[in-house]
């Protein structure tokens, strides 16, 4: 039996800062990881996908560099060097964070599946692998993974989950997905880029979360690149031949040599057993506003609370909780998504700003009038943002087009620092970018319909 002065189980995007804080005060750490370093967002979420969508961003301007007047002869995509630029990068990342954790002084890196038994006396045990361990202080950073929803059939065939479709060594003749969220979206626009025949079963719409307006745009860029949406509850799936077959709850079916299940993620929780921890009604750990779960000296981090779905929230779950003026109490929501353009967005939808019973002012401004977008040849998407009309505060925006996840961000910060709209419908924009628009739209702002 070893006793540390703390215990974090998963090194994801909260465990490996907390304990890299503690174990730098001098204080024994041990680290507890069932799977790689480096969590979802490393092995197999953010950084793949991303270093994967610059492959395909960079065939499809390849494939539109006539329209700029540059010649570049017959495109083709090299789905073998695509995977191995993104293993290479993954892999270097992930080496970089095992040196540092096992050549921290003050922190052991175990292998294995924590199980966690609490204590009323508050000694909790860890046990890996039969090695037991004891701390009054343990952080509990253990992520989510993919829902296996129960579509009759589902088990019967060779259904992937990201972490299946990243391993991936030839390109998927036809990829059929199940889910028109994120990680659908994201991964249909990149493999059809790689050559891929694509549908989406999207479920009741793409990007439901989204204002419908929004949700049509998206849809329009995937149809327009030769994406195949389909609005629909996939019912069943079946093998047939080397074929799989997705029947939907219409009587249609749609046929492919590869199937993505993309349908939400679950928490992890189970995974350290019968903790005695508190859950909420959707199986997250439930927390306070410092992370503290039902137990004393158990925290919980990151996507396992259910407090962010995002690495920069379970980044900043750790931050706010080595900070103790903080509180994780009115985070505003803020997120991307990686389609090509992007989508950003942050604080509310127009119809969450609908329901919160304010004055809602509203601008809002089409791609095509932006010129930067012009000047680019980029001129799909749209730019959002709504404001209180008594209090002047900016409730939230939607970018969907170029550059539209960095200005999700910088309308984020305003946000967040309490900006009112005036000074930044009067701050100098630079021209020619696309966030000059931010300023001069929120000129003509007007009452939602
Ligand atoms: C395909 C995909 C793309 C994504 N893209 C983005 C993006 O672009 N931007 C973004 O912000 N977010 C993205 N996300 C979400 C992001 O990856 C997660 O929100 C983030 O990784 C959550 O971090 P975390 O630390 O909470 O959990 P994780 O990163 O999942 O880390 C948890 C760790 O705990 C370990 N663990 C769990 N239980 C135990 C146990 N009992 N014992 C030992 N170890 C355990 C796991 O093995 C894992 O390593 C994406 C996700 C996916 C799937
Ligand atoms: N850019 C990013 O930040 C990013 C990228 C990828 C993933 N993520 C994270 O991963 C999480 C999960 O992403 P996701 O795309 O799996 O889930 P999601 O919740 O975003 O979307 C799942 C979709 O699947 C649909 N669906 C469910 N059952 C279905 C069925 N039987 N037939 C057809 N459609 C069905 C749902 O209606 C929903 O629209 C996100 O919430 C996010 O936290 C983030």
């Amino acid at each position: 039996m070893t006793d540390y002065d703390a215990i974090v189980v998963g090194a994801g995007q909260a465990g490996p800062g907390v304990a890299g804080d503690i174990a730098g005060r001098g204080e024994r750490v041990a680290v507890v990881e069932m799977e790689q370093v480096g969590g979802t967002c490393l092995n197999h979420g953010c950084r793949p996908t991303k270093a994967l969508r610059a492959s395909g961003v960079a065939a499809h301007r390849a494939r539109r560099a006539a329209e700029y007047g540059i010649g570049t002869g017959e495109v083709t995509v090299d789905f073998t060097a695509v995977m191995e630029r993104m293993h290479r990068m993954i892999d270097a990342m992930r080496q970089g964070l095992v040196d540092w954790l096992e050549g921290e002084q003050n922190i052991d890196l175990y292998r294995g599946t924590a199980r966690l038994q609490t204590a009323a006396d508050g000694l909790h045990t860890v046990t890996v692998d039969g090695q037991v361990l004891t701390s009054r202080r343990v952080f509990l950073d253990l992520g989510a993974r993919a829902t296996r929803p129960p579509i009759p059939g589902l088990e019967s065939v060779a259904a992937m989950t990201e972490v299946e479709l990243l391993q991936l060594t030839e390109l998927p003749r036809h990829l059929v997905v199940i889910g028109g969220g994120y990680i659908g979206l994201e991964f249909g626009q990149m493999f059809h880029r790689f050559g891929s025949e694509v549908t989406i079963v999207a479920g009741e719409r793409v990007a439901a979360r989204e204002d419908p307006e929004v949700s049509t745009l998206i849809e329009q860029l995937l149809t327009d690149e030769g994406v195949r949406v389909v609005a629909g509850q996939a019912d069943q799936v079946a093998a047939q031949g080397d074929q799989i077959v997705v029947t939907l709850r219409d009587g249609s079916a749609v046929t492919g040599s590869h199937l993505l299940v993309s349908t939400g993620r679950r928490s992890n929780a189970d995974l350290i057993g019968d903790a005695g921890l508190a859950l909420d009604d959707h199986g997250f750990i439930a927390i306070d506003s410092r992370f503290q779960t039902s137990v004393p000296g158990v925290w919980a981090l990151g996507d396992v609370n259910g407090h962010g779905a995002f690495t920069h929230t379970a980044y900043q779950d750790s931050q706010i909780l080595l900070d103790e003026s903080r509180t994780v109490d009115g985070r505003i929501t803020a997120y991307a998504m990686f389609t090509d353009p992007p989508l950003g967005r942050v604080g509310m939808t127009e119809t969450q700003a609908r329901r919160s019973g304010r004055r809602v002012l509203k601008a809002e401004v089409p791609m095509s009038r932006v010129s930067r977008a012009v000047l680019d040849s980029e001129t799909t998407g749209l730019m959002r943002i709504l404001v209180d009309a008594d209090t002047e505060e900016i409730l939230g925006a939607t970018f969907f087009g170029l550059h539209g996840d960095d200005l999700a961000q910088l309308v984020g910060l305003a946000i967040q620092t309490g900006v009112r709209y005036p000074a930044v419908r009067d701050a100098l924009p630079i021209h020619p970018t696309v966030a000059e628009f931010i300023p001069s739209m929120l000129r003509s702002l007007h009452p939602l319909a």
